[in-house]
């Protein structure tokens, strides 16, 4: 990442300038810089000029209140500089995210891990193979949205015989108004397409199961034939050996790349508001429904079913959203969320009557 870098090819614009003016700490000497790799606490960031390591000091540490506010690779800081005796610069501030991807973090069941911040466009991945899977796309297309990111359906190994047109179908009511691209990351059929998606100063991560050609089409967009966990030795100026490995790189031609190990491994932390948004059409509809906590199912004067029945809105669309509002609706009852609770109440915070209940019904 050396060459023409400026903050903008990190995709610093004129939001981020204002949310730098209203932000940036007082009375500190400190500049903007985006994080390309964290690792056990130190980072790696970039002010546009240079590649610095960095930590999040006491004084910082104590202001960010949960896990989920502490840097993460994607997230645009203010960097205090090294001062020459010290090794590390100093993370003072990390600046309102746009959008930002979380799972659980290892070991515990209660905090949010951010495995990516400020992603613009998410890919997501499916293989033209026996991965095709329209379910698992429509979660993804979830994630996506609950994570800020604008979602790009992408369809690889488009070079496998393979009934386009049916995919094609099976897909029209999931993806919905949102991109479908379909490529090949071995022929090189639509990577222009993907480039064109991400553009300059525009951040892009991929999301897919394991062998959908995440690697393969990063690669590809890098330009360079890299394992991603390859790690580069070289020399620092002290002499040492440093790992130049990073999670955010820069595309040649423009464009960025978050690719973190979380990122790959994320699960649906929380897919309630996405699904709004993936169902705007239902949401809007809503309004009319006769109850206003209406679920679109059983209810009688239901302005949906109304409109499934008129053929306004596909008989598969509205099944769809039923069964993933439960997929959501129910999370409540999964193992993790019942230890989480548990824990919070072992600490004396929540001890609802609800909560009770909950165990008393998972005991039965
Ligand atoms: N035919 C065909 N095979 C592809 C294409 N892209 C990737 N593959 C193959 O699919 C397999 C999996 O590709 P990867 O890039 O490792 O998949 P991944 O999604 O990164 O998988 P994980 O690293 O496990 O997350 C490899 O054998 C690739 O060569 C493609 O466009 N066409
Ligand atoms: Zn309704």
């Amino acid at each position: 990442m050396t060459g023409d870098v400026t903050l903008e090819t990190l995709g610093w614009d004129a939001r981020w300038i204002e949310v730098w003016k209203a932000h940036r700490p007082e009375g500190e000497d400190s500049l903007p810089a985006r994080v390309v790799l964290e690792s056990q606490h130190i980072y790696r960031v970039h002010t546009g000029e240079v590649e610095v390591l960095a930590r999040v000091t006491g004084r910082v540490r104590h202001k960010l209140e949960s896990r989920e506010a502490f840097p993460a690779v994607g997230d645009w800081i203010a960097l205090r500089p090294a001062a020459p005796a010290e090794e590390m610069g100093r993370i003072v501030e990390v600046l309102p995210r746009r959008g930002r991807f979380v799972r659980r973090a290892a070991g515990t069941t209660t905090e949010a891990q951010v495995v990516a911040a400020n992603v613009d466009v998410v890919f997501l991945v499916s293989g033209l193979d026996h991965d095709f899977n329209v379910r698992r796309i429509e979660r993804y297309l979830l994630a996506a949205l609950e994570g800020g990111a604008s979602p790009v359906v992408v369809l690889n190994k488009a070079d496998l015989p393979r009934d386009v047109d049916q995919v094609r179908a099976e897909l029209g009511p999931v993806a919905g108004q949102f991109p479908v691209e379909l490529v090949s990351a071995h022929s090189g059929q639509g990577l222009d397409a993907l480039r064109g998606h991400i553009g300059p100063g525009r951040t892009a991560a991929f999301l897919g199961s394991s062998g959908v050609g995440k690697s393969t089409l990063i690669n590809r967009l890098i330009g360079r034939d890299v394992q991603r966990t390859a790690e580069v030795r070289e020399s620092d100026s002290k002499g040492r050996h440093t790992t130049t490995h990073r999670e955010l790189v820069i595309l040649p031609g423009g464009g960025l790349l978050i690719d973190t190990p979380g990122m790959r491994e994320l699960q649906l932390w929380d897919v309630s508001t996405g699904l709004d948004d993936a169902f705007e059409d239902i949401t809007a509809l809503s309004i009319d429904c006769r109850f206003r906590d209406c679920t679109h199912d059983t209810e009688p004067e239901c302005a949906v079913k109304a409109a499934v029945a008129e053929g306004r809105v596909a008989a598969e669309r509205h099944a769809n959203y039923l069964r993933l509002r439960k997929e959501v609706t129910s999370k409540p009852v999964e193992e993790a969320d019942l230890k989480a609770a548990a824990e919070r109440r072992r600490e004396g915070r929540v001890a609802s009557k609800a909560l009770k209940k909950l165990y008393a019904d998972r005991n039965k």
